[in-house]
């Protein structure tokens, strides 16, 4: 693993491959962590990003406190800007912020979302006189879409689940293809109801694409304890506040949170179809 630091233009970024299942089998908690959290997303005046190998999906975060941070193409991409041959979607978790996408300013407020198709040369996000959290994801595009705001009520809402199962829940689906065009990637975010832990449980598998976990909401101190791994093999990695987690296409991604939170989803892959999930059964899990 390898982590490249820039000074000078406000970007980290770290480089993360892909695994095979049956090495995986093997890892220990620190691998694990190592492999497949993300730890830090926020750093002050700085745009943090994971490249992964993982159907080169790009998660991040932006945070803009007393400095406005221009999104830099990173040594991976091989690219002079970093739409040249990229989608990016943003969600907005913290105050209100501005994005400004070649000249044109887009205020994003609390749990509202922007989609940035392939093409612009200049993002830059910005603090206004509140202090936003953008959470970043990217993917590979082949087709300019155009660029869009989408805000809570603009997105697909669904209800699942049920505090019989301690896993009621709503779903909003922000930057989906019922929403806005994209080319593959797909963003939303969940948010657990009062009283119920569980979230994405039953779980599912998707080998159509990787999808990357962000959990955020959690009461001080505490924990969601997540779940990868494949069905019949199942780890779990604890995360804090604040934290990501890569999911594999053959890994179940759930979570048991120890208060309640929200989490933002993202995935990209071979098609758009949301619902394209295999199922499993909560008895089948091992
Ligand atoms: O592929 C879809 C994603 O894993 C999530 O949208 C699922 C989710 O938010 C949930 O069930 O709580
Ligand atoms: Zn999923």
């Amino acid at each position: 693993m390898r982590s490249i630091q820039k000074e000078e233009i406000r970007t980290r970024s770290e480089f993360r491959y892909a695994h095979h299942p049956k090495d995986v089998k093997g890892y220990t908690t620190e691998e694990l962590r190592e492999h497949f959290l993300i730890p830090e997303l926020f750093v002050k005046d700085q745009i943090s990003l994971t490249y992964t190998m993982y159907d080169r999906y790009i998660p991040g975060g932006a945070f803009p406190v007393s400095k406005s941070l221009k999104l830099e193409a990173i040594d991976e991409l091989k690219a002079d800007n970093f739409l040249d041959r990229r989608e990016l979607g943003v969600i907005n978790f913290g105050g209100k912020g501005k994005i400004t996408v070649d000249g044109e300013s887009y205020e994003i407020g609390h749990r509202e979302a922007l989609y940035v198709g392939r093409g612009p040369k200049d993002v830059v996000f910005e603090a206004t006189d509140e202090q936003p959290y953008f959470y970043i994801n990217s993917a590979p595009a082949h087709k300019s879409y155009p660029t869009k705001k989408v805000t809570k009520k603009e997105a697909e809402v669904v209800e699942l689940g049920d505090s019989k199962y301690s896993n009621k829940r709503v779903i909003n689906k922000l930057l989906v293809n019922s929403v806005i065009d994209t080319c593959q990637l797909q963003m939303g975010m969940t948010e657990l109801q009062e009283g119920n832990i569980w979230n994405t449980m039953p779980p599912h598998t998707h080998e159509r694409r990787l999808e990357v976990y962000f959990y955020f909401d959690l009461a001080e101190g505490q924990t969601v304890s997540h779940f990868m791994g494949q069905p019949q093999e199942t780890r779990h990695i604890f995360l804090q506040n604040h934290q990501a987690v890569i999911s594999p296409q053959w890994s179940i991604h759930a979570g048991a949170g120890i208060s309640i939170l929200t989490f933002i989803w993202g995935k990209a892959g071979e098609n758009l179809d949301y619902g394209d999930m295999d199922k499993v059964s909560v008895d089948e899990l091992k």
